[in-house]
């Protein structure tokens, strides 16, 4: 079996709030280096999990890692983007289901391969894509994109207070010469943000990788249309664990679980709320879980994680 190292975040704490019952029908929608698919599998009798991923990488390692799971039939994978869930799961014949997990953005492997072009630490060709069928990378985003979608992304996504000054940059860079490589992207990122912000705030190109990132593989678009698509999915009392890294995940997750639970606007002064107009979800916990003093010492990822859980309730 390859090696894929990749430490589980919140492993415990999100199949716990999945309150898994071992009949039930789950949905691993990030399988990548399957903790959570291992323990969600392990706490069923005659139920089913599916498990998602685009990326070939993780499909292939599961075959083996799962290998017993998928042997006796408890574990099926999926090589699909979430954001196809109901006709990918549709397709196998599942029409609802009692629980689904997700385990945003990129596993470790996929940021430590250098090759696939996804960290500022490797030289590497312009990639970023999770699934490698897909034609967008990063080369074309790069290379291609206006000056106005490269602001906006790293703007947006990246949340980089210098977007307009490196989207110039590499407007100028690429007049030259196309830009091909992760560390030529790097030398232009420092270029145009300001000496003495340089030093601050972590790697001068962290924010502009993550923008990149999201907008090769439409990291948020690809969430938002999954989670309705979960949602509607999900039977009573059943119930959605999402772990996020970031805040733009984390506001659209939040943002999402606060509509589907609150009450609509009603006229003021009605004695009795009308039962049609009672929310069909509540939130499982008011705020997020994070991961406790023992995972934070073990693995650096679980500092930006946060877990949010909702449950159909009729
Ligand atoms: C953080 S890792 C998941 C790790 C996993 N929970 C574990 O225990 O090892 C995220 C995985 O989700 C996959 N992924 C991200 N976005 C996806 C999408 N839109 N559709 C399918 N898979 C996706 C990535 O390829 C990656 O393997």
């Amino acid at each position: 079996m390859t090696e894929f190292k990749h430490i589980t975040v919140l492993l415990d704490e999100a199949i716990e709030n999945l309150a898994v019952q071992p009949t039930g029908t789950y949905v691993d929608a990030t399988l990548g280096g399957g903790g959570h698919s291992k323990l969600l599998a392990s706490e069923l009798t005659t139920g089913k999990l599916w498990s998602f991923d685009q990326d070939q990488t993780a499909i292939d390692y599961n075959q083996e890692h799962l290998k017993n799971e998928i042997e006796t039939n408890k574990v099926s994978l999926i090589q699909n983007n979430f954001r196809n869930l109901t006709t990918a799961l549709n397709e196998v014949g599942v029409q609802s289901i009692d629980g689904i997990v997700y385990d945003l953005g990129v596993s470790s492997p996929q940021f430590d391969d250098g090759q696939r072009g996804f960290s500022y630490n490797y030289d590497a060709p312009l990639d970023m894509r999770m699934n490698q069928k897909q034609t967008l990378n990063a080369r074309t985003v790069v290379n291609e994109w206006s000056f106005n979608d490269l602001m906006r992304i790293l703007s947006r996504y990246g949340e980089e207070k210098f977007a307009k000054r490196i989207a110039r940059a590499i407007e100028r860079a690429r007049m030259e010469q196309p830009i091909e490589t992760t560390f030529e992207l790097v030398d232009i990122i420092k270029s145009a943000i300001p000496m003495g912000a340089r030093r601050t705030g972590g790697h001068p190109a962290k924010k502009s990788f993550q923008a990149i990132r999201i907008a090769v593989n439409d990291e948020l678009g690809a969430v938002e249309e999954s989670l309705q698509q979960a949602l509607d999915m999900l039977n009573v009392n059943g119930r959605i664990a999402v772990i996020t890294f970031h805040s733009l995940e984390d506001r659209l997750v939040k943002t999402m679980f606060k509509e589907k639970t609150q009450l609509p606007d009603l006229p003021s002064g009605l004695p009795v709320i009308p039962d049609e107009m009672q929310p069909d979800f509540k939130l499982v916990n008011r705020k997020p879980i994070y991961a406790n003093e023992h995972e934070l010492e073990e693995n650096r990822r679980a500092h930006s994680a946060k877990l949010r859980i909702i449950e159909r309730i009729r």
